[in-house]
């Protein structure tokens, strides 16, 4: 449905969108993520048509709408846009709000469109109120049934719920994902919020300085990161140093950890091994001590930092029944599902 082809995009001379290549397709639902300022907005704006790439190609549904010479005007993209600051008309009410993009249809089509709309999106009943007398998440939800109403084939949405509080955003982000599988709509968001990322998508992409490091499914992007740069940015994970013993083996703090390396790595090769915090258990019977120098209570769950005798700190998440105090001793073991090496001299980018 869509496609992005080494799409290339420079303000002033200065690279802000290097190469970047990616396909999503029909009904499936992806999200953007990656640090301020690494392109993100820029490439919603290039596959919408208010920014002109160059270099490389934008394809719905297989056919280009943005290339070096040629550039489709927006409103013939059939995209729409769901922006952060919700823009809704404040001298209309919803339902003027919502059927503005459907001023070409017959008015009892019209009607109709509105009130399937308003209910899909959990506001049935609201059609005369002004934007004034709604809450955030409910102009929220105005704003999409809005971009929904003209049925675009492809709708891109910067950062929605960043205006929401916490509780509401992750609620709303179920609900909204509900509501695009349902209308069968292929949807491209951005979001600083990981988590809102792995509950939205069916394929996450990772950027970084204007380059998409990984776009893969959520699972592969946690558990399989491309490179150093997206291991370090999802997940809260560190990178604990090692050393390849064979070809299936490294030795660490915590021990030999097998497994399947990348190739051209020696033996005696200086390794760093990704440990996330759900990677490290708090077990009796564990074979490593370690120290606990913080806990960050988060309800069902603690955030533990704990230290292993050679200094090395590592996050655990842990189940909050059983809390070890700052201070204790534990004894831990590693239960990692997937491997994650990168050789020591392929060195962290910064964040
Ligand atoms: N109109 C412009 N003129 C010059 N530089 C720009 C312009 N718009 C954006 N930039 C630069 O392009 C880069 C990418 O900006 P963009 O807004 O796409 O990033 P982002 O990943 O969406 O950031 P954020 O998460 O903070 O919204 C930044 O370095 C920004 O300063």
């Amino acid at each position: 449905m869509l496609t992005l082809d080494r799409l290339s995009l420079r303000f002033d001379h200065q690279p802000v969108l290097d190469r970047v290549s990616l396909t999503l397709d029909e009904g499936r639902i992806g999200c953007l993520i990656g640090p301020s300022g690494c392109g993100k907005t820029s490439l919603l704006r290039l596959i919408a048509g208010f920014l002109a790439p160059d270099g490389g190609r934008v394809l719905l549904d297989g056919e280009p709408v943005a290339e070096a010479h040629r550039q489709t005007p927006p409103e013939q993209r059939r995209v729409g846009m769901v922006f952060q600051d919700i823009a809704l008309f404040p001298h209309l009410n919803v339902t003027d709000n919502i059927a503005f993009g459907l001023h070409r249809q017959p008015p009892a089509a019209r009607r109709a469109r509105v009130a399937e709309l308003l209910a899909r999106v959990g506001l049935p009943g609201l059609g005369d109120r002004y934007p004034h007398q709604l809450s955030g998440g409910q102009q929220q939800r105005v704003a999409l049934a809005r971009a929904l109403a003209p049925r675009p084939r492809l709708l891109l949405l910067d950062e929605p719920f960043s205006a929401l509080d916490a509780e509401l955003r992750e609620q709303i982000s179920r609900e909204v994902r509900q509501i695009l599988l349902r209308e069968g709509i292929t949807a491209l968001f951005v979001t600083h919020d990981q988590n809102e990322a792995f509950a939205l998508a069916d394929q996450v992409g990772v950027m970084h300085g204007g380059e998409l490091r990984q776009w893969d499914t959520p699972y592969r992007v946690y558990h399989q990161p491309a490179d150093r740069t997206v291991a370090d940015f999802i997940g809260g994970g560190v990178l604990m140093p090692g050393r390849v013993r064979d070809v299936d083996r490294v030795d660490t703090a915590l021990g030999e950890l097998r497994g399947p390396l990348p190739p051209g790595l020696a033996p005696g090769a200086e390794v760093d091994v990704l440990v996330r915090p759900d990677d490290l258990v708090i077990d009796d019977a564990g074979p490593r001590r370690a120290r606990v120098v913080e806990c960050l209570f988060r309800g069902a769950r603690m955030l533990y930092t704990l230290e292993l005798d050679n200094g090395q700190r590592l996050p655990c998440l842990a189940s909050s029944h059983h809390a070890h105090a700052e201070g204790t001793g534990v004894a831990v073991r590693l239960d990692l599902e997937h491997l994650v090496v990168f050789a020591q001299s392929s060195r962290l980018t910064s964040r």
